[in-house]
């Protein structure tokens, strides 16, 4: 018989290494407690604690689920540099090769809710913590080398376009399309999606990207900028849509189990780290809008460069203490990392912040999981709801002041404005490239497939908008997919078939 996988027996391993029970039973003030019967009428169930304490807890178990990204797997692990960057950028995780980081890390459908699926057709979020000397880092990246668009009024839009009709509770392919061909420069990221690398295998065989430009510096102060990119050593892998859809009926949380039971039994996923380099000049002289996070950066003109590696080998003890209780946040940047001077980045530096109030209350970095383990906090914020951890003890509680209380650190300067050439927003040039260069004969007729099987699902005015876009970034692309649509209109009714 074969052992049962890591996850499956996880209750049992718990058993096994436990010479007994752990302890005697106790309410959640620690005094030791009773089981007694509670369906006796003979007793007051309000003298019974055990029942008090379960039963009122039980009922202020949830906390908001994150509002994109909910569903997840993570895992714990280090960075390791390989390669030396100081002359570019001087944080301190890259001070010298060998030096190892540790860093938390998370992995996500975007749209779907906590309970859904993990074989959706999507984006995935990539989510880096890096607990570093200088503080935590976080790069917040996706799966996907670029974003839907570049004007971050549309995230709000966005997020509902992809999220449950008002009305009937359901997703809504009539609100995507909308979307999508009202700002047709999301396409170039959705061709990824309706393209293979729309259901990873997994979360290991997942590549994954910074996405901005990241403005970096080095210790004379001179200015780069870069981009980060994430291999799987382990290499690429997907799900077919046909597969996707079976494994998504029997195990709707396989990727996080995967990834589970990948580090339970010793099989490291590690991921090796490149970043693209530009100098001022080259952001002076591209031919594109290099922070534009709807671009790539093309390799023949930015190589890869590389820095380092990291590797998961830690599971969570506890799902929702270490994993539900992340707080990402790409403002969470270090000496030498200046973050993208991009609108999204800005717009980003406010949203998770603000969201993380929302979900986890407003002393959401004093939980284990998002302190600083690396370096001491000496922040002027006091009090709020837990926890509070020392609050600060009895540090001066106001700034400035003459009484010793925690001064301010050099303020890095940041790159002026600089002038640069910004293209149209929907220029499909590079989308064109992936349909033709980088897309294989095959997989162009699976996106052709995947985006007839959403948008067959569409009104005709949006079809023949949607149409007109896939003509513009290549006329095979527009052909195939109006004369499928017209196969399934003449021999297929969506909305009754379906
Ligand atoms: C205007 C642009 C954007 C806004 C306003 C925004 C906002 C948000 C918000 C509010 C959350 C939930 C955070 C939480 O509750 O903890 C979130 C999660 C996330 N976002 Fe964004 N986002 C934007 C763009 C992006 C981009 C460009 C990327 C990728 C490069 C990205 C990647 C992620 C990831 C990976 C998560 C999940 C983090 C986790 O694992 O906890 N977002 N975003």
């Amino acid at each position: 018989r074969n052992e049962p996988a890591p996850a499956a027996n996880q209750i049992v391993a718990f058993k096994q290494k436990s010479s007994g029970p752990v302890g005697f039973m106790t309410t959640s003030a620690g005094a030791p407690i009773e089981v007694t019967d509670t369906s006796t009428l003979n007793k007051n169930l309000i003298f019974n604690e055990f029942f008090m304490d379960s039963l009122t807890h039980l009922v202020r178990e949830r906390i908001p689920e994150r509002l994109v990204h909910a569903k997840a797997g993570g895992a714990f692990g280090y960075f390791e540099v390989t390669h030396d960057i100081t002359h570019i950028c001087k944080a301190k995780m890259f001070s010298k090769i060998g030096k190892k980081t540790p860093m938390a890390a998370r992995f996500s459908p975007v749209v779907v809710e906590r309970g859904g699926t993990d074989t959706s057709r999507d984006a995935r979020g990539f989510a880096l913590k890096f607990y570093t000397e200088d503080g935590n880092f976080d790069i917040v990246g996706f799966n996907t080398p670029m974003y839907v668009y570049k004007d971050p009024i549309l995230f709000p839009t966005f997020v509902r376009a992809q999220k449950r009709n008002p009305a009937t509770n359901l997703i809504d392919g009539n609100m995507l399309w909308d979307f999508l061909t009202l700002r047709p420069e999301s396409l170039h990221m959705f061709l990824i999606v309706f393209g293979d690398r729309g259901i990873p295998d997994g979360y290991r065989h997942m590549p994954g990207f910074g996405i901005h430009t990241f403005e970096v510096s080095n210790e004379a102060g001179d200015k780069h900028f870069i981009r980060f990119h994430f291999i799987p050593d382990a290499g690429i892998k997907n799900l077919r849509s046909a597969e996707a859809a079976k494994i998504s009926g029997i195990d709707p949380d396989y990727a996080t189990r995967d990834l589970y039971n990948a580090i339970a039994s010793g099989k490291f996923p590690s991921w090796t780290v490149k970043i693209q380099i530009l100098t001022l000049d080259d952001v002076k002289n591209a031919r594109i809008d290099v922070f534009d996070v709807t671009k790539v950066l093309p390799q023949d003109e930015y190589p890869l460069h590389p820095l380092g590696r990291f590797v998961l080998n830690k599971n969570p003890i506890n799902y929702f203490a270490e994993i539900e209780q992340l707080a990402f946040n790409p403002a969470n940047l270090v000496t030498g990392i200046q973050g993208g001077p991009d609108k999204v980045f800005e717009a980003r530096r406010l949203a998770y912040r603000d969201a993380q109030y929302y979900r986890l209350g407003a002393n959401f970095n004093n939980i284990p999981v998002n302190c600083p383990i690396q370096t001491k906090v000496f922040a002027y914020n006091r009090d709020g709801v837990a926890p509070v951890k020392d609050n600060q003890r009895d540090i001066p509680n106001y700034y400035p002041n003459t009484f010793n209380g925690p001064v301010p650190y050099k303020e890095e300067k940041h790159a002026e404005l600089i002038q640069i050439y910004q293209d149209e927003a929907n220029n499909f040039e590079q989308a064109r490239e992936l349909y033709i260069n980088e897309m294989t004969k095959d997989e162009r007729s699976r996106l052709v497939e995947n985006v007839l099987y959403s948008l067959g699902g569409a009104i005709q005015s949006l079809q023949d908008r949607a149409v007109k876009f896939f003509t513009l970034i290549h006329s095979d692309l527009g052909s195939r997919i109006e004369q499928g649509l017209q196969v399934n209109r003449t021999g297929f009714n969506w909305d009754h078939d379906i």
